[in-house]
Order: structure tokens, then sequence, then C-alpha cells
């Protein structure tokens, strides 16, 4: 269980996130949406220990976050690895290189810059590789890639740390709808295959109700709404966009691009449905 209490972040005269309190069973994928500014990133990168805390605290498995340091605070990032919009890769490095990289608080700084890595890093490199249908790219110059593929490229990269929670900080965000659904059908194997937790960020409305068990809803960095798919009324997700007009659809302007899935995917809510 990752127990989130009271968490706040202020940059100067900015409280980011107010207070929040959450409590996310191992397994549970979780979707945090909310309005740009609203306070996700901030949130994600403060579980991921990217950011300090302002105050509050972060438990995971009984271990304190918010006290971790040096090695135990590397060790923390890799079993939480984040996934971010721009993928945060090496270009010039090729999909191989990339994704061993991901190794590096196992193997150690020094040695991953030599990309001197042994053969079971090279073996879970391909097999996390092979998982997300990348083999054919693996001595590809991850800068070729589509956006799509630099994704999934940097899912495996996060795979191979051995992560017990996966964070993803609007991995949709720049891809077009096709790639969008692969990377989301990647982010949700791994959770039902693997059990891992996911915290994804989203600004789709739909996604996070396609592909989430859980949705958090954040306003003004405060914790908005937080329960099942089907709790998130059309009244509670007006007042989460603040959208005043009943006649408006909580359109992409609002809530981003919609995704239209394979199968069981409700398609885009409209105020008064
Ligand atoms: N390092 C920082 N210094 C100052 N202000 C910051 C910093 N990081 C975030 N903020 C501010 O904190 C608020 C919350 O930002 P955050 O990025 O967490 O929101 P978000 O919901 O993820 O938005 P988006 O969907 O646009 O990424 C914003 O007003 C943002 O400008």
């Amino acid at each position: 269980m990752l127990v989130v209490e009271q968490l706040s972040k202020v940059f100067g005269d900015l409280t980011a996130v107010d207070g929040v309190s959450l409590a996310i069973p191992k397994g549970q994928m979780v979707g945090v949406i909310g309005r740009s500014g609203a306070g996700k990133s901030t949130l994600l990168r403060m579980i991921n220990r990217l950011t300090d805390p302002t105050r509050g605290s972060i438990d995971n498995e009984g271990q304190d976050v918010t006290a971790l340091k040096g090695h135990d605070l590397r060790l923390w990032r890799a079993s939480c690895a984040m996934i971010f919009q721009q993928f945060n890769l090496i270009d010039r490095m090729d999909v191989l290189t990339n994704v061993m990289v991901g190794r590096i608080a196992h193997t150690g700084f020094a040695r991953s810059m030599l990309r001197s890595f042994t053969d079971q890093d090279r073996v879970r490199a391909i097999q996390a590789l092979d998982r997300l249908d990348l083999v054919p790219q693996a001595l590809q110059r991850a800068g070729t890639l589509s956006g799509g593929q630099q994704q999934r490229v940097a899912i495996a990269k996060a795979l191979v740390q051995n992560p017990s929670i996966m964070l993803a900080d609007e991995p949709i965000a720049s891809l077009d709808p096709a790639n969008a659904v692969r990377v989301m059908e990647a982010l949700r194997s791994i959770n039902r295959t693997d059990g891992l937790t996911v915290l994804v960020n989203l600004h789709t409305l739909d996604t996070a109700r396609s592909y989430c068990d859980r949705i958090v809803a954040m306003k003004d960095g405060r914790v908005h709404f937080d329960g099942a798919p089907r709790a998130l009324t059309t009244e509670k997700v007006r007042a989460i966009y603040g959208t005043d007009d009943l006649s408006d659809e909580i359109n992409e302007a609002v809530t981003s691009t919609s995704l239209q899935t394979g199968s069981c995917r409700p398609q885009r809510q409209a105020v008064g449905t």
C-alpha cells in the first residue's frame, strides 16, 4: 500500500499541491485527472522524490519514503519508475542501450555511462523490448523512432528497473490516438500481468475512465474526487473542469483528445447524459 498523507508543495506564494491524502493498494491502476496546473505532475514528482514535499508524508509498504537519502533514495526512484511526456531517452543511442540505462540504480552510474552492461542486463532489456513489440528496433537509434515507439522504449526502460510502482506523467499527451492506445494498453498490461501499481496523469477523461480502476481528480492542488470511474458523474466532471455552461460538452478543449479503443470503451461523456 502506498499511503500519502497531507502532502503539500509550496512554490513561493503558490500552493501547487495542498494537503493531498491517498491510500493506494498494491496493483491498482489510478488515473489522475484535472485541468492544467491542478498539481498532477507535482504530486507524482513528490511520490518519486524528484521534488521534495513541503509538508506531509509518503509511506510505501511501511517504508517512510520522505526520509530516504543517498543509496536508499536511488533505490526508491528505481522501484518507483517514472515515465514522462517527452520520453527522456538519449536520441543518438540505440534502443537497447537506452533500455539498459534503466539498470543504472542496480549497475551503478559509472558502469552505466561506460555502457558496461552484463549479459543479464542485456537479456532483461531484450525481454522488456519483446513485451513492447520493439525487438526489431533494438539496434536503431532512439531518435529515429516514432513518438509512440519512443514512449514504449521508455516503458521498457522503466520495466528493467524492476519497479513495484509505475508513475506516468502524461505519457500520451504528445501522441496520436493510435499510439496513445498502444501506450495505454502497455501500461494496463503491465498493471494486470505484473501486478504493478500504476499512477498515470491524464488530460483525457475518457482515457482515465477506460483504463483505470480508480480516478483521482485534482483541482487547485486538492483532491476533488476520488473513486471508481462510474462514480464520476457529469456534475462532478463539471465541477472539476469548471465548465459553467450546462449545454457544453466536456470537450477536447477541456479534457484534450479522446481515445477510441477496441473493447468496452465508453464514448466521450457529454454533459447532461
Ligand atoms: N518548479 C516549479 N516552480 C514554481 N512553480 C511550479 C513549479 N512546478 C510547478 N509549478 C506550478 O505549480 C502548479 C501545479 O503544476 P503542475 O505541473 O503540478 O500541474 P499539472 O496539473 O501537472 O499541470 P499540467 O497538466 O499542465 O502538466 C502550476 O501553477 C505550476 O505553474
